[in-house]
């Protein structure tokens, strides 16, 4: 491990996401992967972190405990769960200097509130999606969004996604549908419209329309459809690999190295 290059560690480093994110720590010369979180009763308890990602013997096994995970890293990457994620924010917070970089979808408010505290005191960086693909795919959004009125262009956000996917719709949708709603100066609550029953009448203007699909391994993908009566404008993004998750977190992870306290997203990791 080199002296100079950033430690990091991962929580749920067993999982699809965690397992992709440590083996590309591993292969990157800037970074070293010093410590792995899983579950109390995961399989992986004790396993060889280098042996889990099919890079050879480390030395160093996955661990229950935050603090021994994170003993030595300087960015803990997230890749775990929603209670997991709001559970960790404020230890890691109480511990200091550390950052957090977190790529779990679906936590619900007060979950949400755990991040949010943390990054009044450490750097807190919270991604939906790491692609850079789909940070650029929000900045068209947002300028489609306010560029085709509500009175002509219903704005519908589609997603498919594999079986095994525990949240719906993704968070990326929910992202893209809160970037599209701001873009409009209207808030994404009162405008979604996430299931539809059989016989839902018309559809309302303004109305963010989701849908999502499940099934066999799809590994994510994303369409905004800006539908008129007589043209449509539609904005989309298909990862073909997990591959480009976990390069993301890592431009994340150098990213937030150093950076002040605060919430940060994968724009900021964009830039301008
Ligand atoms: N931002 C992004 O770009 C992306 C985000 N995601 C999101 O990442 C999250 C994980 O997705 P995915 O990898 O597919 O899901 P997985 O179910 O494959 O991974 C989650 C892992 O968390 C582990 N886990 C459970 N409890 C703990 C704990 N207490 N401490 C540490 N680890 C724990 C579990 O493994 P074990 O019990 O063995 O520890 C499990 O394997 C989801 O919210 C998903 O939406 C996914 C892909 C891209
Ligand atoms: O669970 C996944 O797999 C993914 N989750 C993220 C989401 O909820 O948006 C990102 C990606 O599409 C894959």
């Amino acid at each position: 491990m080199s002296e100079s290059s950033i430690h990091i560690a991962v929580t749920g480093i067993s999982g699809r996401l965690g397992r992709a994110i440590a083996t590309e720590v591993i292969r990157a010369n800037d970074l070293s992967l010093v410590g792995g979180m899983v579950s109390s009763d995961s399989p992986n308890l004790g396993a060889d972190l280098g042996e889990m990602c099919a890079a050879g013997f480390m030395g160093i096994e996955a661990v229950v405990s935050l603090e021994q995970a994170t003993d030595q890293a300087d960015v803990l990457i997230d890749a775990s769960l929603p209670k997991v994620t709001s559970a960790i924010a404020p230890r890691l917070a109480s511990m200091g200097h550390r950052a957090l970089v977190t790529g779990v979808t679906g936590l619900d408010d007060e979950q949400q509130a755990a991040l949010y505290q943390a990054a009044e005191v450490i750097p807190v960086l919270q991604a939906s999606n790491f692609s850079l693909g789909v940070a650029l795919v929000e900045r068209l959004l947002a300028q489609a969004a306010k560029a085709l009125a509500a009175e002509h262009f219903d704005i519908e956000i589609i997603e498919a996604h594999h079986k095994r996917k525990a949240d719906a719709p993704s968070g990326t949708a929910l992202s893209l549908g809160e970037t599209a709603a701001r873009a409009r100066g209207v808030d994404l609550d009162s405008v979604a419209q996430f299931n539809r029953p059989r016989h839902d009448g018309h559809r309302p203007m303004g109305a963010i329309g989701f849908s999502a699909i499940r099934g066999g391994g799809v590994v994510g993908e994303h369409e905004a459809r800006f539908l008129s009566a007589f043209e449509e404008v539609s904005i989309s993004h298909k990862a073909y690999d997990r591959f480009i998750f976990a390069q993301g977190a890592l431009e994340a992870a150098r990213w937030i190295k150093g950076k002040a306290p605060g919430l940060y997203s994968m724009q900021d990791v964009l830039g301008d």
